[in-house]
């Protein structure tokens, strides 16, 4: 009998050197071993030839057929081959440098082959043979990720071991969970990963382990989303509704459905005396900024100050002017702090904040400087939730009692992986584009194409039309075979010499120079602007109809699909061309995907299915777990299970009290979410 806290070398077996190499694959005890799963399953189950698609590994059952024949390679170096029959297939069966089997490969014997399957030349490269039919031999056998310093086999006979003989391997599932969902006991599921009688038992032993991962998982970010609420008290902000409709009132258009009830959620989170902690997810072009202004203006009729922190100067400014214009009629007071503000009015501007004769802030970083501060910040809300670190907004949130913080992206995050990496975040999408908006016409095309697509280009100016052109990179380099803003500007320059303004854009342009360029855009003095992806987030200039990609298989599908939401934001029809010779089939997919759909969030899932979800947020920032078993895109239906039943389970009296639920209150324990850690 054995302990899961007792160390491997209490198996028979297991000595010093073996116990080293155990070590450095993290296993220590034999709980450790216990828990170290298969990466995969070889599957010796006897296949059909017809069905098994080329290079795939297969198993046999075969009679031989004639004479092996044998041919020297070099030294120690043979090649065996056999003609065998398998049902109705006549098939070669070649192996290498096993020569003894010659002898024994006679004709009329009965043998099983397991190999990889050559569909074009009818041949299996043997890697074992088995003499007689397939019987006692195991369907499938797991492999684990030794990286070679341990054999297979000599692993798999540790396990057997462990499995047999450690008494103490606890059930964390309670027994209503289990029959609920006909999950397998821990001991039944353990054997099923490491031993399957077939694959019916290894699928069901994947579904208890994918549950139960998915589960604590919740567990832990849902127990730690009720403690934070409850501890973190926030303002009571009580608007004014009134106030409220009068103003949508006056907007140009009807604010659409999704716009709707993201504002009642927003407003519902300010008037709750907890701390609001909510992300706006938000296609591009569905309108954020209208309801940014509505939350910030709700503050305002309740007394308090509102701010609002944009990613960069630019978009800072052109949030200036779309509230400006909204707010100056009725009074409210908008101010723009940036980088670029001058000393003096910089002075002015703070003393007026800190007055509180400034209603609604908005500006870039600036507004978390030390000396910044307000009369009474009742709400924030930051643009852009990727760009500011977890530590920003950290700062910006303790600039107030306790402001309402409100998240805005206009990258469209999947479902799956914003309940996960946000989990314990509410979240609201604006899922809807206003009416009437047309699709992007996106078309994908070569390089000797270009031709073409400048008449088209031509055509939309003519009709007094904007355009952009994207380029990936500001200067040439011998490396890369990129394209350059700088050339496409001179060629482009002089292809529209004394008709069209061509302009250029670019990061190593200093902020004032960026903001006139943009402004001359904006202002239709520049027609077409060749930029770098500087212009990728939020701007506006409803105008512009018609974009060139460059190279386009440089980005990513959800950096294309922002890109291309800078033209579609008006009433004409607007173009995407996407100039691209992807080599990779990923490269090619994304091409088409984005020929195929305007839906950010349908291209999101793409981009999460063609890159994973570690690259999905570039991997260090990405905060998700790993899990043993559990897969986010393919089991996100156990996710999403899980995700209610981990709610329902927290704020549930019993699983705080009952026994049957103490092995999941000791995890939370042990991850320490129930002190309030981060849970990652
Ligand atoms: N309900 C509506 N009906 C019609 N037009 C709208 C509506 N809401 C917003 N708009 C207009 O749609 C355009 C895009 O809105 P906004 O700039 O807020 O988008 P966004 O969500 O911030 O997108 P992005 O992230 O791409 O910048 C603006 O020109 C805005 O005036």
């Amino acid at each position: 009998m054995t302990s899961c806290t007792e160390s491997v070398t209490a198996l028979k077996g297991i000595g010093k050197e073996t116990a080293e190499h155990l070590q450095s694959l993290h296993i220590e005890t034999i709980g450790d071993l216990i828990w170290t799963f298969p990466y995969r399953h070889e599957d010796f189950r006897l296949k059909d030839l017809t069905e098994t698609p080329h290079n795939e590994r297969v198993t046999i059952e075969a009679t031989v057929e004639s004479m092996p024949s044998v041919i020297f390679l070099g030294k120690n170096k043979q090649r065996l081959t056999v003609a065998v029959r398998a049902g109705r297939h006549l098939v070669k069966a070649v192996f290498f440098n096993q020569g003894y089997l010659r002898q024994r490969l006679l004709p009329g014997t009965i043998v099983t082959v397991t190999g990889k399957w050559d569909r074009g030349r009818q041949v299996i490269v043997g890697s074992s043979v088995t003499f007689g039919p397939k019987t006692e031999q195991v369907d499938f056998e797991p492999m684990y990720s030794l990286r070679g310093l341990i054999q297979q086999k000599r692993f798999r006979k540790y396990m057997r071991q462990a499995l047999d003989t450690a008494v103490d391997v606890e059930e964390t599932l309670p027994e209503n969970i289990r029959s609920d969902y006909q999950l397998l006991d821990i001991q039944e599921a353990l054997e099923g990963v490491h031993f399957p009688k077939d694959a019916a038992h290894a699928k069901q032993a994947r579904r208890r382990f994918v549950y139960e991962e998915l589960l604590e998982f919740q567990l832990r970010i849902q127990a730690l989303r009720k403690s934070r609420k409850e501890a973190e008290r926030g303002l009571e902000i009580a608007y004014d509704i009134d106030s409220l409709r009068a103003f949508i009132q006056t907007l140009p258009y009807e604010l659409t459905s999704a716009q709707k009830r993201v504002v009642n959620e927003i407003c519902k989170d300010l008037k709750l005396p907890q701390r609001m902690n909510r992300l706006l997810q938000g296609d591009v072009g569905s309108g954020k900024t209208v309801v940014a202004a509505i939350g910030l203006y709700a503050a305002v009729t309740a007394g308090y100050q509102g701010a609002l922190m944009a990613p960069t100067e630019i978009l800072a400014e052109q949030h200036v002017q779309s509230l400006q214009a909204w707010f100056e009629p009725i009074g409210v007071r908008v101010a723009i702090l940036s980088g670029s503000t001058k000393t003096k009015a910089r002075r002015i501007l703070l003393a007026q904040l800190a007055e509180g004769e400034i209603d609604i802030l908005i500006g870039t970083h600036a507004l978390i400087q030390p000396d910044v501060t307000f009369h009474k910040l009742g709400f924030v809300i930051t643009d852009e939730q990727h760009r500011f670190g977890v530590e920003q907004r950290r700062i910006l949130r303790d600039k107030g009692e306790h402001p309402d913080v409100l998240f805005m992206t206009a990258t469209p995050i999947p479902r799956t992986l914003a309940i996960t990496a946000f989990g314990e975040m509410d979240v609201s999408i604006i899922d809807e584009l206003p009416a009437g908006r047309k699709e992007i016409e996106t078309h994908w095309m070569k390089e000797e194409q270009l031709g073409a697509v400048l008449s088209k280009m031509q055509a939309e100016l003519a009709n007094g039309r904007q355009a952009y052109v994207i380029c990936p990179l500001i200067e040439e380099s011998d490396k890369l075979d990129v394209q350059n803003a700088v050339d496409a500007y001179n060629h482009l320059t002089a292809y529209f010499a004394g008709r069209f303004t061509v302009g250029l854009m670019h990061g190593r342009l200093h902020p004032t120079e960026k903001d006139e360029i943009m402004r001359a855009f904006s202002n239709g003095e520049i027609h077409v602007l060749v930029s770098t992806t500087v212009v990728e987030v939020g701007v506006n200039v409803p105008n512009a109809t018609f974009m060139t990609i460059y190279d386009a298989e440089r980005f990513g599908l959800a950096q294309l699909h922002q890109l291309r939401g800078r033209v579609g934001r008006g009433e004409h029809q607007s173009y995407c061309v996407l100039i691209a010779d992807p080599k990779s089939d990923e490269g090619q997919e994304r091409m088409r995907s984005m020929t195929e759909t305007n839906d950010g969030f349908k291209l999101a899932e793409k981009d999460l299915e063609l890159r994973g979800p570690g690259d999905f947020f570039g991997r260090k920032q990405s905060g998700l777990p790993e899990f043993k078993m559990a897969d986010l895109i393919h089991d996100y239906r156990a996710l999403d299970v899980a995700r209610r039943d981990a709610e329902r389970l927290v704020h549930s009296e019993e699983f705080w009290v009952k026994e049957e639920y103490e092995p999941l209150r000791n995890k939370l324990e042990v991850a320490g979410v129930l002190q309030g850690e981060r849970i990652d």
